[in-house]
């Protein structure tokens, strides 16, 4: 008896040394792993759509939302490391105006994770801090329940003068719909101040998208082996390099980011040079 607990100790024990072992081994290559990369010419700019957070849960057999949170978890994993690296802003597709259509139960446990993890994000968020990181929220706000739309605003307003870096969150968001509202607003103030003038310009459009000032995309990355846009970033992306990843999510690592990066590298003397963040 004594016997068989000695060696349930030793075996637990064994187990955590080498689960330590393995993540200092771990930790080193991806320390070299960025050193690596950052000899290289490094985007300024990522975008993300972060699909396959529901094929994950039910792969793992686990509900949804507990697939949404390992998503969250995911990001901010991978914006750890994109920071790191020296990108300067992260844009990711948290939900679109399309996803109001799935079910009232899985939006409204959208919804509250959303607001969840929004004040988590500028509350609790060592990363945010350390990063000097300004959370911007992008979408039609109007769209969201007053809580969410509320937990938006707090964290705009909260991290309003940090300018080191920045992390767009799309929410409530398609392309189209951010397009028809930027040419609604510019028409809109055109009949105040120039009623005679017919012509729009593409800066004009650029600065009255929820992105504004902000320089478009370098690389656009889909993950889960789906090849659609779906209604992202369509005007900002018209020159960025695009990754599509078969991993879904929650399963997106360090070394398939590295994998991303490396390709962009390579293709990098053959693109089109974008507009860089000023700061
Ligand atoms: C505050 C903040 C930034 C929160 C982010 C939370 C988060 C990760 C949201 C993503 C939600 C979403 C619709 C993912 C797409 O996977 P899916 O549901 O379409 O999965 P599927 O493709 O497997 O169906």
């Amino acid at each position: 008896m004594a016997m068989g607990k000695h060696f349930y100790y030793a075996y637990f024990l064994i187990k955590r040394l080498l689960a330590q072992l393995l993540a200092s081994i771990a930790a080193v290559f991806t320390r070299l792993g960025l050193k690596v990369l950052a000899s290289g010419p490094v985007p300024a700019h990522i975008a993300i759509i972060m699909d396959g957070n529901r094929r994950f849960a039910s792969r793992s057999r686990i509900d949804k939302r507990s697939g949404h949170v390992l998503g969250y978890e995911r990001l901010i994993q991978t914006l750890d490391s994109c920071l790191k690296l020296g990108v300067k802003i992260v844009t990711v597709y948290a939900f679109s105006i399309e996803n109001f259509q799935r079910s009232p139960a899985e939006v409204s446990d959208l919804m509250e994770l959303l607001q969840d993890k929004l004040d988590h994000l500028v509350s609790k968020e060592q990363l945010v801090r350390s990063y000097d990181v300004q959370v911007r929220i992008l979408g039609d706000l109007s769209l969201l329940p007053k809580g969410v739309r509320e937990s938006a605003e707090r964290a705009m307003l909260a991290t309003n003068n940090n300018k080191s870096t920045v992390l767009n969150v799309c929410i409530a968001y398609t392309s189209t719909h951010e397009i028809v509202q930027a040419i609604q607003k510019i028409m809109d103030e055109r009949t105040q101040d120039q009623p005679h003038d017919k012509f729009i310009t593409k800066e004009e459009i650029d600065r009255n998208l929820y992105t504004g000032l902000c320089p478009p995309p370098d690389i656009l990355l889909r993950t889960s082996g789906e090849t659609r846009l779906s209604n992202y970033l369509l005007w900002q992306c018209s020159n960025s390099y695009m990754c599509f990843c078969n991993a879904l999510w929650p399963e997106f690592s360090f070394w398939h980011l590295s994998w991303m990066i490396l390709k962009y590298q390579r293709a990098y003397p053959f693109l089109p040079r974008q507009q860089r963040p000023s700061f």
